[in-house]
């Protein structure tokens, strides 16, 4: 396989899947962690590693390496692997997405970016999500009716904290989120509750359809409904590991136990609750953005400049779904009719969100 953003968490739980099933690893991509990357190098021993930084090129213990986004490409299209893991983080893992599509190899893809900014442009036939609700959604498919699809959310971050001190939470306090071990992008995202706001407009592509929603599950041991037209709900109950989906997305088919099944008398209790829109504001343009799945490019250019100013002190918490919502007021009218186009719509609005 050719893993991009090895050194990252889906990274690390993807190489664990394929130090299990002893699985070829011929492109190793990864940023700045050069350690980490160095003892990846040493154990999977790819033919090719790409990294962030030409000055870091010295530091890996690799004879061929090399730098930046078009060295991505490059990689993608030399190698003869049928398989591209994209767990790179934000717009930058679109395209290699495209890429990846273009040279007709399976893309197993964690990076929900590339779906939420140019759903409309991405062939879906060779593409597996790795995300754990539509990893869900997808197990709980069957040839009968469906009514609506709902996926969960822990609540992130800030579920329990009190609200009127939510403009001055520290930067630690977010990034510890309640349930998964993620990297800090996705974790701002789940506190502000973006992520499910991503994962609805994820899901709107991938299945089709607009009968989404989205409930607090607190313990993130089920991550998807499926309401069929019978009145029947199911419900997908696994432990929160990203490894079972990876194995899916990767594998096609898992016939051996990838994680202990819950034990529901451990559990002993579920709590669900509402999305607030008081605790979660951006949850107020839930349905403009999925009414209008062409914002999705907005939404992401302006939550990535966002978060990124909160991760640098810049912004308070709360500023991170203002500026989001003040992108989408601004560029409310947004159609992009080609994939250049979705790139030129992502400069503007992170020119706008920056100033
Ligand atoms: N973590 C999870 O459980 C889940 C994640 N996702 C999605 O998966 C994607 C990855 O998330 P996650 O693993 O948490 O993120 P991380 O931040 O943990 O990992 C990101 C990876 O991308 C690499 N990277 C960052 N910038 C560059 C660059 N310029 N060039 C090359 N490599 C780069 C990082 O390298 P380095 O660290 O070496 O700098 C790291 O390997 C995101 O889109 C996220 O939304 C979806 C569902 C669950
Ligand atoms: C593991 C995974 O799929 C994440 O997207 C997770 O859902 C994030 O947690 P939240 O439910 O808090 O957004
Ligand atoms: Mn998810």
């Amino acid at each position: 396989m050719i893993l991009l953003g090895s050194t990252g968490s889906i990274g690390v739980n993807t190489l664990n899947i394929a130090r299990k099933f002893n699985l070829n690893v011929e492109v190793l991509v990864a940023g700045r962690n050069i350690d980490l990357l160095n003892q990846q190098i040493q154990e999977f021993k790819p033919k090719k590693v790409v990294i962030d930084r030409a000055e870091d090129i010295k530091l890996v213990l690799h004879d061929n390496v090399s730098f930046g986004e078009a060295a991505i490409l490059e990689a993608i299209e030399n190698s003869t692997s049928k398989t591209v893991v994209n767990a790179l983080v934000g717009f930058l893992g679109l395209k290699p997405t495209l890429k990846a599509i273009e040279c007709g190899k399976k893309i197993a893809l964690a990076n929900k970016e590339s779906l939420v900014v140019a759903g409309k442009f991405i062939d879906q036939k060779n593409l597996r999500p790795i995300d754990s609700e539509h990893f869900g959604l997808w197990y709980l498919l069957q040839d009968k009716k469906i009514d609506s699809m709902m996926i969960t959310a822990s609540g992130g971050s800030f579920r329990d904290y009190p609200l009127e001190k939510l403009s001055n939470v520290s930067i630690k306090e977010a990034l510890a989120h309640p349930n998964w071990s993620m990297g800090n992008k996705i974790t701002i995202d789940s506190a502000t509750m973006t992520n499910k706001l991503f994962e609805l407009v994820e899901a709107a592509w991938l299945f089709d359809t607009k009968k989404l929603d989205a409930i607090i599950e607190t313990k993130s041991l089920i991550h998807a409904f499926i309401n069929f037209v019978d009145g029947s709900t199911t419900a997908h109950i696994a432990n929160a590991s990203m490894q079972l989906p990876i194995s899916y997305a990767i594998l096609e088919k898992v016939d051996e136990e990838i994680l202990k099944p819950v034990d529901l008398v451990e559990v002993a209790n579920l709590e669900f609750r509402k999305i607030e829109t008081s605790r979660y504001p951006i949850w107020e343009i839930k349905d403009e953005i999925l009414n209008n799945l062409d914002l999705g490019v907005v939404l992401n250019a302006a939550n990535e400049v966002a978060v990124s100013k909160f991760l640098n002190s810049e912004i308070g918490f709360l500023d991170i779904s203002k500026i989001t919502m003040d992108a989408i007021n601004k560029f409310n009218n947004v159609k992009a009719s080609s994939i250049d186009e979705i790139f030129q719509i992502d400069k503007e609005v992170r020119k706008y969100c920056e100033l």
